[in-house]
């Protein structure tokens, strides 16, 4: 069935030689994108913070599929000077960017600092900026955000970016905010990136059977194994509509759209705010130290 829907989703597309950056493609749902866009010839740099998981994943993607363009190079989202590094070694080294794959998802926060927020936003917003040159003269070209349909409870408190949110739920609000950043931060691009051949969107995989729930506490942990390795999706189904978004051909008039199931979603309320998401650029650029965007601001 999976080959079946994945097979039609690529008979429908044209796929250049792209090179392609995947932060997190060293398990889960990115290693499944990689592996089917490197199974379709394209050169294709998993970007992760483990370097051993990195090289291994990256040979295993040659191994299955054939193609040698498969590179792992290293990234730590939660350090700004690794994305900077990161960045300045990809730019030197390849001279096209066609596809941008915002995938690493961090669930676990640690005292007064929200890692979700730093590695699932602020990391991919610096990211996005220091390759959106690139993007730029590689156009048609693409940015997905890996969102998640948990950015519904999502609450962004603009004054607060960054700090963990209070409660007894803090751990899984904060990652349901760091998700609603997601949404926006798509929204917000495709709206300033209108008419330059760069899209964006942002994707629900669905529920899907990986190491992201890893940190789930033990009390809960007999009810959530069973029911994440038997009713989630698996990673490659997960993969599905990230895919679908990376190649599918005539979605330019849904850039800035959220995807779910190879579909457009209404995204929740707070995660169609024009003003909000606008809100989070700025605030992002000034967290991050950068001069205010290369790209035009949305009135
Ligand atoms: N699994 C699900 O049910 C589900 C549901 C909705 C959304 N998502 C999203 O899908 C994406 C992929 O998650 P997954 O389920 O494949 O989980 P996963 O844990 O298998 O993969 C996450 C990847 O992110 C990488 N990563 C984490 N912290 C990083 C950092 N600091 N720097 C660089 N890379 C880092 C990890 O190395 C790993 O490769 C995430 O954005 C997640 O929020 C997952």
């Amino acid at each position: 069935m999976m080959g079946h829907l994945l097979g039609l989703c690529w008979e429908s597309v044209s796929l250049p030689p792209i090179a392609e950056v995947s932060p997190g493609g060293s398990s889960g749902i990115g290693e499944a994108v990689a592996r089917e866009l490197a199974r379709c010839g394209a050169r294709v740099v998993l970007a992760t913070r483990n370097a051993v998981r990195g090289e291994e994943a990256a040979w295993r993607i040659r191994r299955d599929t054939g193609n040698p363009e498969v590179l792992f190079m290293p990234l730590d989202l939660s350090s700004l000077r690794s994305v900077h590094a990161f960045a300045a070694a990809f730019l030197q080294q390849e001279p096209n960017l066609h596809l941008l794959i915002n995938n690493a998802g961090e669930q676990h926060s640690t005292d007064g600092f929200s890692l979700p927020f730093q590695v699932n936003h602020l990391g991919h917003f610096l990211l996005t900026q220091l390759l959106l040159q690139r993007l730029q003269s590689s156009a048609p070209s693409r940015v997905l955000i890996v969102a998640s349909s948990a950015h519904q409870a999502g609450r962004l408190c603009m004054a607060k970016l960054g700090q963990p949110p209070p409660g007894p739920f803090a751990a899984f609000q904060d990652y349901c905010n760091s998700k609603l950043a997601n949404v926006l931060h798509a929204r917000q691009l495709a709206a300033r990136l209108q008419g330059t051949g760069v899209t964006a969107y942002a994707v629900h995989p669905g529920f899907v059977h990986t190491q992201l729930f890893r940190h789930t506490p033990l009390w809960l942990q007999p009810l959530w194994t069973p029911l994440s390795r038997f009713c989630f999706r698996s990673a490659a189904e997960g993969a599905r509509t990230v895919l679908f978004c990376a190649t599918q051909d005539g979605l330019q008039p849904f850039s800035g759209c959220y995807f779910a199931d190879c579909r457009p979603l209404q995204p929740c309320a707070q995660g169609r705010d024009d003003a909000a998401a606008r809100e989070l650029w700025e605030r992002s650029e000034r967290l991050l130290g950068l001069q205010p965007s290369l790209c035009t601001p949305v009135e």
